[in-house]
C-alpha cells in the first residue's frame, strides 16, 4: 500500500510586519501611538513580577500617563488603552546603579516623547530581564489600576509606522519615496533585491514586505523573495542585525557587513541574482562597477555578476544633491544602463475641509461667524436698525420691554435658520464649501531618485532560437494609410471593390436607395 510521504514543514515565527494576527501578544513588537505623529515601538512583555521598580511589571511612561504592558497585552490591534496608576515601589526611592547612574528618577523621566526628525538614538522599549522579586516571594505583578490621566492606541507594526517610529541612526528613506521606488524597480512577491546601505532599516522593512512570498524552506526549491542588504558601519550593522531578528525578518533580509564600493555584492562568491537594486550611498557611482553583467578587467576570473542573468535589472539610486546625480548618470551610461531618468518626489499634504462662513451658523469649530456675502451683511444691519427703531418707539411709549437694548436680540432662531428661513443642516460635514488647502510650507525635497534599466544579455544563438520560435520579418512589405488625399481615396475604392462593393460614391448611393427605397418627395411649396 502506498503511504503518503510526510514533508517536514519548518515553522517560522512569522514577523509581525508580515502577519501581526488580530491581537497583541507577548515578546512581540507593538507600536504605541501617543499622538498622530508620535509613535513609540515597544516589545510587550508578560508581567512576572516587579520590573525596574514598578510593581505592575514593565511600564511605558509617557507624558499622557503610565501604561503597564499587562494592560496592552492580548487586546485587538487598534485598541485604546487607558493610563494606569502605577506603584513605583522601590523606584520612588533613590538608589544607585553600578554605573553610578541615578536609577530612582521619577517616572516621567522615562518619557518616550520622540521627535521623528532628529537623527539621535530614540528610546525603544526592548525586552529586558525581569528584576528579581525583592523579598524572594513568588514573582507576581500587581494588577494595574485605571487612571484618568490619558490614553494611547496600540498599533501593529507596519513598515510605514516603523519608519515614523524607528530609532534613527542615519537619514532614512520615507514612505512617499520608498513606495514610489519599490513600484518603479518592480519589487513584488518573489523578487530578489540588493540594498546598500542599510542605515536605519527603513527601506529594508518596506522592501522585505514587498518581496515576501513565504519563508525559505529546504524542501521548497524555487527561490523566494529576498533582500540582500549591505552596511559598512559596524555598530549600525550589529544594531540592525538584532532588529531583524527581533522582527522575525532575518529569513527575508540577509544583512552583510561590507564596504560595497570595494567588495561588491556577491555573498561568498555566490551571486544573489538580483532582479532590482536600490543604492542609498554617499557615492553610488563607485558601487556601480560591481553591478554589471560581465567584467573585462584582468584578475576577475571566476567572478560572477550579482544580477539575474535572465531578466532586465531595475535600479534606483537615492542622492541628496545634483552633483551626485550627474556622476551616477555618467557611470550608468558608461556601464550600459538604459532608460536613465531622474525623479524628485514633491510630497505635499492636502487638507480638505468644509469652509463654513455665515452669521446664522451655530458657533462651532471650523465655523467663521461673519457675513458670507454682502446680502447677508445688509440683512443683518437692517435687522439691527429695525430693532433699534422698535426699541426707541417702545421707550417713548414706556412699554414693558423698554429696558431691552437693541442688542438683546433673540438669536436662537437666527443661529439655527438662515435669513431665507432655511434650516441649516444638522450634519455639519455636509454644510459649507468644500475647500482643499495645501501645507503652507512644502516639505518636498528629500532626495533625487535616479532610475535605470540594465537589459539582459542576448546572444546570437538566443536571437536565432527566438526567431525560429516566433518567425517574423518575412511578410511582404505593405504601406497602410497613404499620406495624400487622392491616394487614400484610391485605396478605399480598391478596398471596397475587393469586398464586392462599388468603389465610387454615386454607385454606392444608388445601391443604398435600391436597398431602402426612394426618399419621400419633398413637400410642395
Ligand atoms: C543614508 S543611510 C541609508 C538609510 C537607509 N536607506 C534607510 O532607509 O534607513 C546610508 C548608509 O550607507 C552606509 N554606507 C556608506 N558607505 C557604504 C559602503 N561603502 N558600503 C556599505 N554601506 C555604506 C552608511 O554607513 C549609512 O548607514
Amino acid at each position: 500500500m502506498n503511504m503518503p510521504t510526510m514533508v517536514p514543514v519548518l515553522r517560522h515565527n512569522i514577523s509581525p510586519f508580515l502577519d501581526p494576527g488580530s491581537r497583541t501578544k507577548a515578546n512581540s513588537l507593538a507600536i504605541v501611538q501617543l499622538s498622530r505623529d508620535n509613535l513609540v515601538p515597544v516589545y510587550l512583555q508578560r508581567p512576572t513580577g516587579e520590573h525596574d521598580g514598578y510593581k505592575e511589571g514593565a511600564v511605558v511612561n509617557t507624558k499622557y500617563g503610565s501604561y503597564p504592558h499587562s494592560t496592552m497585552l492580548d487586546v485587538p490591534w487598534g485598541s485604546q488603552i487607558r493610563a494606569s496608576k502605577v506603584d513605583t515601589g522601590s523606584r520612588g526611592r533613590k538608589r544607585k546603579r553600578p554605573d553610578g547612574e541615578d536609577a530612582g528618577r521619577p517616572a516621567t523621566d522615562n518619557n518616550n516623547n520622540n521627535n521623528n526628525n532628529n537623527t539621535e538614538e530614540k528610546t525603544v522599549e526592548t525586552p529586558k530581564e525581569e528584576s528579581e522579586p525583592t523579598n524572594g516571594a513568588a514573582a507576581v505583578a500587581k494588577p494595574a489600576v485605571d487612571d484618568n490621566s490619558g490614553f494611547i492606541h496600540i498599533l501593529p507594526p507596519t513598515p510605514e509606522i516603523w519608519t515614523m517610529s524607528l530609532p534613527h541612526r542615519t537619514q532614512v528613506v520615507y514612505t512617499p519615496d520608498y513606495s514610489y521606488i519599490l513600484h518603479r524597480i518592480r519589487a513584488r512577491p518573489g523578487s530578489v533585491l540588493i540594498e546598500a546601505g542599510a542605515g536605519s532599516g527603513s527601506f529594508s522593512h518596506a522592501s522585505a514586505r514587498a518581496v515576501f512570498n513565504g519563508y525559505p524552506t529546504p524542501e521548497y526549491t524555487k527561490r523566494k523573495g529576498k533582500v540582500y542588504s549591505f552596511e559598512y558601519h559596524e555598530q549600525r550593522y550589529h544594531k540592525m542585525k538584532s532588529e531583524l531578528e527581533e522582527h522575525g525578518l532575518e529569513g527575508i533580509v540577509q544583512l552583510t557587513h561590507r564596504d560595497v564600493y570595494k567588495d561588491g555584492f556577491n555573498i561568498d562568491g555566490v551571486s544573489p541574482q538580483a532582479d532590482a537594486v536600490f543604492l542609498d550611498l554617499p557615492a553610488p557611482w563607485e558601487a556601480l562597477q560591481h553591478l554589471v553583467r560581465r567584467r573585462s578587467t584582468p584578475g576577475n576570473d571566476g567572478w560572477v555578476s550579482p544580477l539575474n542573468p535572465s531578466k532586465s535589472v531595475y535600479i534606483c539610486t537615492f542622492s541628496p544633491c545634483i552633483e551626485q546625480v550627474t556622476k551616477t548618470v555618467s557611470a550608468m551610461r558608461r556601464l550600459g544602463w538604459v532608460d536613465i531618468e531622474m525623479v524628485e518626489i514633491a510630497h505635499r499634504k492636502l487638507h480638505t475641509v468644509r469652509d463654513r462662513i455665515g452669521l446664522n451658523l451655530p458657533v462651532d469649530r471650523g465655523v467663521n461667524n461673519s457675513p458670507k456675502d454682502v446680502e447677508e451683511a445688509l440683512a443683518r444691519l437692517t435687522e439691527i436698525e429695525n430693532r433699534a427703531r422698535e426699541h426707541a418707539r417702545d421707550s417713548q411709549l414706556g412699554g414693558d420691554d423698554a429696558d431691552a437694548t437693541p442688542m438683546d436680540v433673540d438669536t436662537t432662531t437666527t443661529k439655527q435658520n438662515g435669513n431665507d428661513g432655511r434650516q441649516w443642516s444638522s450634519k455639519p460635514w455636509l454644510d459649507g464649501r468644500l475647500v482643499t488647502r495645501g501645507e503652507p510650507e512644502v516639505k518636498t525635497h528629500t532626495s533625487y531618485l535616479v532610475f535605470a534599466i540594465l537589459p539582459r544579455e542576448w546572444t546570437e544563438e538566443q536571437e536565432a532560437a527566438a526567431l525560429a520560435r516566433w518567425p517574423c520579418g518575412g511578410e511582404p512589405k505593405q504601406v497602410i494609410g497613404s499620406l495624400d488625399k487622392a491616394s487614400r481615396k484610391k485605396e478605399r475604392r480598391e478596398m471596397l471593390e475587393k469586398a464586392g462593393k462599388s468603389g465610387d460614391r454615386n454607385s454606392r448611393r444608388k445601391e443604398r436607395i435600391e436597398q431602402i427605397g426612394s426618399p419621400p418627395p419633398a413637400p410642395a411649396q
